[in-house]
């Protein structure tokens, strides 16, 4: 029997040259593959980023090194292996795999094994007294790194048991407050956002999330199937040195860069549109949302094009993309990939999404890929751990709330209208909360199966919250557990809207002020602590009803809705 090679997409042949073809693939990912592979040479690991609208030339290392280190020993082994085989274009996808997969063992391990070994201890750990912690806080007595370190370890060792070995007269909350403020202060997190990411996961595995979040992610690319198979952009990149490998049975057109002695932003199969630098975790939405060609397609927030692209891909260059972005700088970074990439059928516009779909609705899918907190990217960009408080995700979730109904009110009703809302970041705020209540306000859109493979069932519950069995049906996903970006993703199907759903359209109408260019920092939701900004919401609102018309907040660019193929200029509107 023909054995496939590894990067065998025969089967994608079937409807045109480089297109998708179906979801079933069947790669060989461990048996040998077929390609002449190069010896590495000097071999420099480049950074990746889904927003790379810039070309990423600064090589970095492939891994850092786990904060929570591994024991010497362990290195040791490592040393050992080395010294009896090196590394070979042959086997490094192997060695890079296994020292990945191991770290992730390693920290996982470390607390299994501390509170192991705390078991047969005498010594009871004790918690540093008032004054001590007093003076932590304050700067006046820093804890040794080694100390800190330490300390966690105990935590997570009486929280995992803690009749067993807590001290008698100290609660559980007691242990709590002082994981969370060693973790802040080890990470380098803002007291309120360790919390808000604490209390997502079981406290062990909490503390694995806040490790990845120091670990690079992947890099991946995804191939353009306009231009390119995915199997010939794999020869020409190992002929340059490129060591990689298919991304997962999941997807047909991702590759897992290893090593590259070239950057891999700056390849002339990269100028030439043949692939996208592009994280795994934003491929998802786009399998989520599932356009088929011929339809008419809203990106509500699109910039810089990773999605537009891949979706204008698997439309096969037909039917019509609106890629729209409020911020009309980023909207150049969307505009200069949707020509590299050869998307003619994308038009690129430039309107606060709240707009939508005054200024143009009748799609037939919409894809909210929602800005947000960025949670889930703290790997790729560590700012967040210090600059997000309570306000950002008041404001972000009424931002987003406001952008899925109006992503909804886009679409014309039918069996297959589509909405599918994503983040990258974890927070319950910005992921269930909003999809609850898009659900409350539009009683005739139902949550629906993914369709992904993989990923953890979004909260059912959290903290008081009931958000109903339904609520599986989103998909999370972690970079701890997945090994890339923290993301949600949720897929919504839009039936006709009866008479109570019409009647919840109107209220929410009312209770957002009808103001849809309302700015970020003057928004207002149905939160008690915001009752200040939800009068001023509603005083716009009668404003308006008295006949004062505020303007718009972003404009058309006449210049960035342009049109880049037949299809597409047809559909304009
Ligand atoms: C997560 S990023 C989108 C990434 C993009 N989907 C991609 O895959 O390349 C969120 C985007 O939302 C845009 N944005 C922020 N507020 C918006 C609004 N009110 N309407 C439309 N877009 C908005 C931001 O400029 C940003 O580009």
């Amino acid at each position: 029997m023909h054995k496939k090679s590894l990067f065998d997409d025969s089967e994608e042949e079937g409807q045109g040259e480089y297109d998708e073809g179906g979801e079933a693939d069947e790669f060989d990912i461990d048996g040998d593959d077929n390609f002449e592979r190069p010896e590495a040479q000097d071999m420099d690991f480049l950074s990746s980023d889904e927003e790379a609208d810039s070309l990423p030339t600064k090589p970095t290392k492939p891994t850092k090194k786990p904060r929570f280190a591994a024991s010497s020993s362990d290195d040791d082994d490592d040393d050992e292996e080395a010294e009896e085989e090196p590394t070979t274009a042959r086997n490094i996808e192997a060695r890079s795999r296994a020292l990945e997969a191991k770290a992730i063992a390693e920290r996982a391990a470390d607390m299994a094994e501390a509170a192991a070994a705390g078991a047969g201890e005498e010594t009871m750990f004790a918690l540093p007294s008032a004054e001590q912690q007093e003076a932590e806080a304050s700067g006046s007595a820093p804890v040794d790194v080694n100390e800190l370190q330490l300390r966690m370890r105990e935590c997570v060792k009486v929280l995992g048991d803690f009749k067993k070995f807590a001290a008698p007269n100290r609660s559980r909350s007691e242990y709590v407050q002082q994981l969370l403020a060693d973790i802040a202060s080890y990470y380098g997190y803002n007291a309120f956002l360790a919390e808000k990411l604490f209390d997502l996961f079981p406290v062990a595995e909490a503390i694995e999330f806040f490790e990845s979040n120091e670990l690079p992610r992947p890099v991946t690319i995804r191939t353009n199937t306009l231009r390119t198979r995915r199997r010939e952009l794999a020869q020409a990149l190992i002929n340059r040195g490129v060591n990689l490998e298919p991304i997962g049975k999941w997807s047909k057109v991702g590759l897992q860069v290893f090593e590259s002695s070239v950057p891999i932003g700056a390849t002339p199969e990269y100028l030439a549109g043949h692939y996208m630098l592009q994280a795994a975790s934003s491929f998802l939405p786009v399998i989520a949302l599932d356009p088929q060609p011929g339809e008419r397609v809203l990106d509500m927030a699109s910039a810089p094009g990773g999605k537009t692209t891949y979706i204008s891909a698997l439309m096969q260059n037909t039917g019509v993309v609106f890629a729209n972005d409020a911020n009309k700088e980023r909207t150049k970074g969307l505009t200069a990939n949707v020509h590299r990439l050869g998307c003619r059928n994308v038009v690129v516009c430039n309107y606060d999404g709240r707009e939508f779909p005054k200024v143009m609705g009748g799609f037939d899918r919409v894809l909210l890929d929602a800005p947000c907190s960025g949670t889930g990217v703290i790997s790729k960009d560590a700012s967040v751990k210090q600059n997000k408080s309570a306000r950002d995700f008041t404001l972000l979730s009424h931002l987003q709330k406001q952008l899925i109904l109006c992503a909804i009110d886009s679409v014309t009703p039918s069996s297959s209208a589509t909405v599918v809302y994503s983040t990258c970041s974890v927070t319950v705020d910005e992921n269930e909360s909003v999809i609850a209540y898009a659900l409350r306000k539009r009683p005739h859109v139902r949550l629906v199966d993914t369709g992904l493979e993989f990923g953890r069932e979004g909260f059912k519950a959290f903290r008081g919250k009931t958000f109903g069995e339904e609520m599986g049906k989103t998909r999370r996903f972690y970079p701890h557990v997945n090994n890339m970006d923290g993301f949600f993703v949720a897929k919504l199907r839009v039936g006709k809207p009866g008479k109570r759903a019409e009647q919840a359209r109107e209220e929410s109408e009312d209770e957002q002020g009808g103001d849809v260019g309302l700015p970020l920092e003057k928004m207002a939701f149905d939160d008690e602590a915001d009752a200040e900004l939800i009068r001023e919401s509603k005083r716009k609102y009668l404003l308006k009803h008295k006949g004062i018309k505020l303007r718009p907040k972003a404009k058309v660019d006449a210049a960035l809705c342009k049109t880049n193929g037949k299809d597409a200029e047809s559909d304009e509107e």
